[in-house]
């Protein structure tokens, strides 16, 4: 902590540079804001200094306002840890400062780094230096005078443009939009600084306060236009999200009044927009993000990531074939293997068809699509894997295929060579079970299209060595997927804290409930769609294998429904033969298919759950309850047994692997909001109406006697078993 300072050093051509140090980003803490007050104070007072650099320490401006401080928000409820810095230092200390100051730009200037920036009489940045607005992606809009002067400098349309999207712009095109002054070598950065904010203080540049321009914005008529547009776009893609709205309004509040009341209104509602759910949510996802990559016994004991060059793959269906394409996506070179040249040329297709259609999709260039495909070679035996440094098997569920394959693997591979298995349900002790290699067998659970899906799931077992964890994260990292480490168990974390998801679903259709009701409201919760959509598009024949895994590891919370089995003997299979729930036309939104609802009554009648043959009678907050909180109580026998290292890992799964709306936190931080009580009290009231599949956990029992959140490591709750 002792490196969270800022220094000012004056020359002998009488500028004064303030520099902002706060490793490894320069985030804007509480001594960093303070610091700026009063050297900026300083250089203001002091004779010898006639204008003022402001940049930040070891090639990167600002990462922005330290989002520490609103997390303390959250967890304390007192908004004042947020100081006033919109006013006081970037209106009053910088902008209005009777010494002439430019900021000089590098690596990166995001949020309240930029903010700053903007405040500034110029900015002078370094090649391909990030600047950017990303504050709606923690549930809050900019809160410096983002708002204003973005705009002012930029023009409307693409300033709204960058902030609703969050996405940062290069210094190139920033100079070339107005936003940057001058780009020069990084070498050249403070010296060319200088000298322009000399010439600024002698009117041979202009002396600009960002906040009083006006002519980029345009006259009142097309700013309502522009804005009009971006509020119909917001509506349309963010429904659920108060901050994008928010912005906008703040936007057009100081283009109506003026940029000095836009400030204060900006900060009025940033305030508003921190205290939100929202906000919780989004902030709480930012930290648990990046908390995964560091996993106790493995990232912490000096070990070093080996670096791994050339990876096989051993089938080449489509989980292979689109594992396949992530890694030679970055640079990784990857033998296929397939068991016959029919299946070889199909799995190869595959991958050329996924990296062609990102190239169709402009997400790569002709030349990266080219490179990434001279990466791949097709094989049909074992000869080329004496010199790969890992192997994913990627072949069908079946134990006795895997575990011949990896005795076969035992032997050919050289002896430091990871041994990984995309099984998502067979216990990994078994698959290893007739090796002597465990220490090197290692889970690599991806989700499909394992080349768009982001979550990596490394599963360990007792066994596996930390070194192998810790090659098998790196390479996670390097194929752009976010891996999160858990243990061994059916479904391991996402499948299995998900699984009474569907169950739950079926369970209430055969209670009465109207199923194409409970996928709108799932929808609305947040999910991308409901259960049943869902069963729809992963196919009635994955479902129903998935289902006799998990009745075989908890048959004491399994519910049997018989409509699976009924659709799929009436020549159902979900999407992928058109039949399912819905109709599937191109170009048009599912619709419910009513044809399906006579095959539902005769679910119900085989089920004969309904009490006194009637349909339960239940409300909309009802039915997303009866769907989630067996879920959550899933999730508690998952953090009891210690599958995943910390309760927030098992939010980003659920955000990742599951699309769990991330504004909502995750499942356990989700379920900690709604509190542990409310939700112990429901499942215990409907496991004495319907029975054991909503029988409330010891855990989630415990800890709502007791008032602890479900998210509290295990040793502040003194009587639950501490395990890893
Ligand atoms: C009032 C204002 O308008 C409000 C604001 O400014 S809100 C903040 C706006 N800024 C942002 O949203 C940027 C957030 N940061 C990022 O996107 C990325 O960290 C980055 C692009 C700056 C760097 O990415 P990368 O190099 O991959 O490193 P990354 O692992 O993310 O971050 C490094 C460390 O810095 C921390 N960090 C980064 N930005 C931070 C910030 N603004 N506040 C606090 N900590 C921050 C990370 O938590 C991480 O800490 P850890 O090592 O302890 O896990």
């Amino acid at each position: 902590m002792a490196m969270v300072k800022v220094d000012l050093e004056v020359g002998n051509d009488g500028v004064a540079i303030i520099t902002m140090c706060n490793p490894p980003v320069n985030a804007l803490a509480i001594p960093i804001i303070k610091g700026l007050q009063e050297k900026f104070h300083e250089a203001a007072r002091r004779n010898d200094v006639r204008a003022i650099v402001l940049t930040g320490k070891a090639g990167k401006f600002s990462g922005g306002f330290d989002i520490n401080v609103m997390q303390k928000v959250h967890q304390t409820g007192d908004i004042t840890f947020v100081p006033d810095v919109s006013v006081d230092l970037v209106v009053n200390a910088i902008e209005d400062s009777k010494k002439p100051v430019v900021a000089a730009v590098q690596g990166l200037a995001l949020g309240g780094g930029l903010e700053l920036a903007m405040g500034c009489h110029a900015r002078i940045a370094a090649p391909r230096t990030q600047l950017g607005l990303p504050e709606l992606t923690l549930g809050i809009i900019p809160g410096f005078g983002g708002t204003q002067r973005l705009p002012r400098l930029l023009g409307l349309s693409k300033a709204v443009d960058m902030m609703v999207t969050s996405k940062p712009i290069l210094s190139e095109e920033g100079k070339k939009l107005g936003l940057i002054d001058a780009i020069v070598s990084p070498e050249e950065l403070l010296k060319v600084s200088r000298l322009w904010a000399i010439d600024i203080g002698e009117r041979r540049r202009p002396w600009l306060r960002s906040l009083h321009r006006t002519d980029k914005l345009g006259s009142l008529s097309e700013a309502s236009e522009v804005l009009k547009i971006a509020r119909q776009q917001v509506k349309k893609n963010t429904p659920h999200l108060p901050q994008h709205l928010a912005c906008i309004d703040v936007i057009e509040h100081g283009i109506v009044h003026g940029g000095y009341s836009g400030v204060l209104r900006e900060q009025e509602v940033f305030k508003q927009l921190v205290l939100e759910d929202t906000a919780k949510g989004l902030i709480h996802v930012f930290f648990a993000q990046r908390s995964t990559s560091k996993v106790p016994n493995v990232t912490d004991i000096g070990l070093k990531p080996r670096n791994l060059k050339k990876v096989a793959v051993i089938g080449g269906g489509l989980m292979g074939s689109g594992i396949a394409t992530a890694l030679i996506l970055s640079n990784i070179h990857v033998v296929l293997k397939e068991v016959n040249s029919e299946y070889l040329t199909r799995g190869m297709k595959m991958i050329e068809a996924n990296v062609r259609g990102l190239l169709t999709k402009g997400k790569l260039t002709k030349d990266k699509a080219d490179g990434a495909l001279s990466l791949l070679k097709g094989v049909l035996d074992y000869s080329e894997f004496k010199y790969v440094d890992m192997v994913i098997e990627a072949v069908i569920e079946k134990i006795s295929l895997k575990q011949a394959i990896f005795s076969d693997l035992e032997k050919i591979c050289p002896s430091h060579c990871i041994l990984a298995t995309n099984t998502s349900t067979i216990d990994l002790n078994i698959i290893g079970e007739k090796t002597r290699s465990q220490d090197r067998i290692v889970g690599a659970h991806f989700f499909s299209p394992a080349h768009i899906m982001p979550l990596l799931e490394i599963v360990r077992t007792e066994k596996t060595s930390a070194q192998v964890i810790l090659d098998l994260m790196t390479v996670g990292k390097l194929i752009k997927k976010i891996p999160v480490v858990v243990g061994n168990c059916t479904g391991f974390a996402v499948n299995r804290t998900f699984f009474p998801y569907t169950q739950g679903a079926q369970l209430l259709v055969n209670l009465g409930v109207d199923m194409f009701r409970i996928d709108r409201l799932i929808s609305s919760f947040g999910l991308p769609m409901g259960p049943f959509q869902l069963q729809d598009v992963a196919g009635y024949g994955v479902n129903l294998a998935v289902r006799k895994e998990f009745a075989g590891a908890f048959p004491d919370r399994t519910f049997n429904s018989p409509l699976l089995e009924l659709l799929v003997k009436s020549g159902r299979n979900g999407k992928n033969n058109g039949k399912g729930y819905y109709i599937y036309e191109k170009g048009s939104r599912p619709k419910p298919d009513l044809s399906v609802l006579p095959i539902i009554e005769e679910s119900r009648r085989i089920c004969n759950i309904m009490p006194n043959g009637k349909p339960i009678s239940v409300t909309d907050q009802e039915i997303v309850e009866m769907i989630l909180f067996p879920v959550v109580n899933e999730a508690c026998r998952v953090l009891e047994e210690g599958i995943v290292v910390r309760a927030s890992d098992l939010d980003i799964a659920s955000v990742l692997g599951m699309s769990f709306p991330s504004y909502r936190g995750g499942i356990v931080f989700w379920a900690d909001l709604v509190g542990a009580n409310h939700i112990y009290t429901s499942l215990r009231k409907w496991s004495e109406l319907y029975g054991n599949f909503f029988k409330p956990s010891r855990y989630l029992e415990e800890r709502a006697m007791r008032g602890i959140p479900l998210s509290a490591p295990a040793s502040s709750a003194p009587s639950s078993k501490a395990r890893l």
